[in-house]
């Protein structure tokens, strides 16, 4: 029978722990909703007791939609050993499970609380009894703990001693700052969970050697019973053992375990997650950074035709993700072919050949080239019919302090003229708006915008041209425009335009 692994998701609190990283009230309890209703993680720890008001706020919003749902018994707080305070907040807050701050390290007992063990043990079980008075639960952290693994050993074993004679659900134990390997990982916790077979352990790994997943994968083997892990791998400096990647080693590599985390869902709270924080996810992350289901080289587009051969595991699919092939210099003609595929257009050998030389000349410059690009270089190099069909003749953009920023825009649509204004957040948002009414007029649908990033292209030479790629999804198909100008607006504009020509019938 499976061995089932609880994962707990800590993104709303050691996530939080971000430099520079804060969120809101609202955009928390949006996460809790999506990470325990559609990324279907066990549990999830969504803020430390006593920060502030907001965060008090914050959590009595998760904790009444959770109870709503009868979910409150997997909604956890951190708290401290602070003679009921933690506990009292807790109860301003609705929460009903408490992560105790305990010491797991004589070294941090001794020299940040200055108590004996004793002493120690005393006060934790005294915040223990005043919880269970309370209908609280308690799992206990030992914040440390692989440190006491290794300079204080007989300290921890008196610790699990004194906690396998508590009323609590969990120990949690993390490597605080990420500095056991996986060898040790493996080496104390079947130690210790041999020694304990009744006790419930967590592992909480960081990844200041990158070793989070590594560890986190070892944990398992060695009889741990639950796994923090963060969205993305937020967390105080190198951040915590990242979610994405660590579901599919465990579904990948520990097939006797079974996890309940829906591996559809993790590209999307990956993404949810990096706009409220305002942290890019990198695009070689693991499961969900930009590039890693996109093959670059000629060679390995073109034995993806042939039975497969570069195909792994990680099918892009299994996380609502899509196999996308690169144009550049590195591109071949499979490259180019997979691309028309998708485009729905076909050359023969000759002109292939002819626009996969352009294509590798222009990524020689450092030039991006999307797929979106592919009409207009064969309508250049073959000089043939792609006519464009839409065109934005003309625009007023106004931004004035005080005032919605507002659009005046001419359209030439099949040789037809249309004219509309409209006002929006943005300059572009105008624009946007302005182009939705033409369109509504009529009666067509335009894509969904769902990524827009702005950089500067490398190799341009100035730092005056700027480029906007903004991803588009229309019927379930995703795709990429470009436009570069001086002007940011007016760069997305001609993004803009371009998409317009390829959607246009
Ligand atoms: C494993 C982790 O990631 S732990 C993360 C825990 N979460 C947080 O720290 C949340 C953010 N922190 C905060 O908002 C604040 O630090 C608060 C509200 C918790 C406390 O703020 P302050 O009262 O100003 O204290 P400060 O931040 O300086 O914390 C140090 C105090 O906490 C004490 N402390 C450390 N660990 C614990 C613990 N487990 N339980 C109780 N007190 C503790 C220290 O001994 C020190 O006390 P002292 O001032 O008497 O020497």
């Amino acid at each position: 029978m499976k061995r089932t692994i609880e994962i707990m998701d800590t993104t709303l609190r050691d996530g939080e722990q971000t430099s520079g990283v804060s969120f809101s009230a609202s955009e928390k309890l949006t996460l809790a909703k999506l990470l325990l209703d559609e990324l279907k993680v066990d549990r999830i720890e969504v803020a430390s007791a006593r920060v502030s008001e907001g965060e008090l706020d914050a959590v009595k919003q998760i904790t009444s939609w959770a109870k709503s749902q009868g979910y409150l018994d997997r909604i956890e707080v951190l708290t401290f050993i602070d003679g009921g305070v933690s506990l009292e907040w807790m109860k301003k807050a609705g929460a009903k499970v408490q992560n105790l701050l305990t010491k797991g390290s004589l070294n941090h007992l001794t020299h940040q609380l200055k108590k004996t063990p004793e002493q120690h043990f005393k006060a934790i079980a005294k915040v223990i009894a005043q919880a269970k008075k309370q209908r609280i639960t308690t799992n206990v952290y030992l914040e440390d703990w692989s440190n006491g693994m290794r300079n204080s050993k007989k300290y921890v074993f008196e610790y699990l001693d004194f906690l396998a004679t508590q009323p609590i659900k969990r120990v949690l134990l993390p490597d605080t700052l990420g500095i056991i390997t996986h060898t040790e990982t493996y080496e104390y916790l079947s130690e210790i969970v041999q020694q304990y077979p009744k006790m419930h352990f967590d592992f909480h790994g960081h990844n200041d050697y990158d070793l989070g997943v590594a560890n986190i994968m070892e944990a398992v083997k060695a009889g741990c019973h639950g796994l923090h892990l963060t969205v993305n791998g937020m967390g105080e400096r190198a951040g915590n053992a990242p979610m994405a990647s660590a579901i599919a080693v465990i579904n990948d590599f520990l097939p006797e375990m079974k996890i309940n985390v829906n591996e559809k869902a993790l590209y999307k709270v990956s993404k949810l997650v990096s706009a409220f924080t305002g942290v890019g996810i990198p695009s070689n992350k693991p499961i969900v950074g930009d590039n890693v289901f996109t093959q670059t080289a000629g060679i390995h587009a073109d034995g993806d035709s042939k039975n497969n051969l570069y195909f792994s595991n990680l099918m892009p699919e299994r996380f609502g993700r899509k196999r996308k092939y690169a144009l550049g210099k590195m591109s071949g003609k499979a490259n180019i072919q997979k691309n028309l595929q998708e485009l729905g257009l076909t050359l023969n050998d000759d002109e292939l050949k002819k626009v996969t030389a352009r294509i590798i000349e222009l990524g020689d410059k450092k030039e991006r080239v999307t797929k979106e690009d592919l009409p207009y270089i064969i309508s250049d190099v073959l000089d043939t019919d792609f006519k464009q069909s839409v065109f934005v003749k003309s625009y007023v953009l106004t931004h004035a302090k005080g005032l919605q920023p507002s659009t005046t825009l001419s359209m030439e649509i099949n040789g037809k003229t249309y004219e509309e204004n409209a006002s929006g957040d943005g300059q572009y948002d105008a624009f946007m708006n302005a182009l939705h009414k033409v369109y509504a007029s009529q009666k067509k649908a335009l894509p969904t915008l769902t990524d827009y990033a702005v950089r500067i292209p490398p190799g341009s030479n100035s730092d005056a041209l700027c480029e906007t790629i903004i991803t588009w999804e229309m019927d379930g198909k995703e795709f990429t425009s470009r436009g570069l100008d001086s002007d940011q607006t007016v760069s997305a504009i001609k993004a803009t335009e371009k998409m317009l020509n390829l959607i246009a019938p």
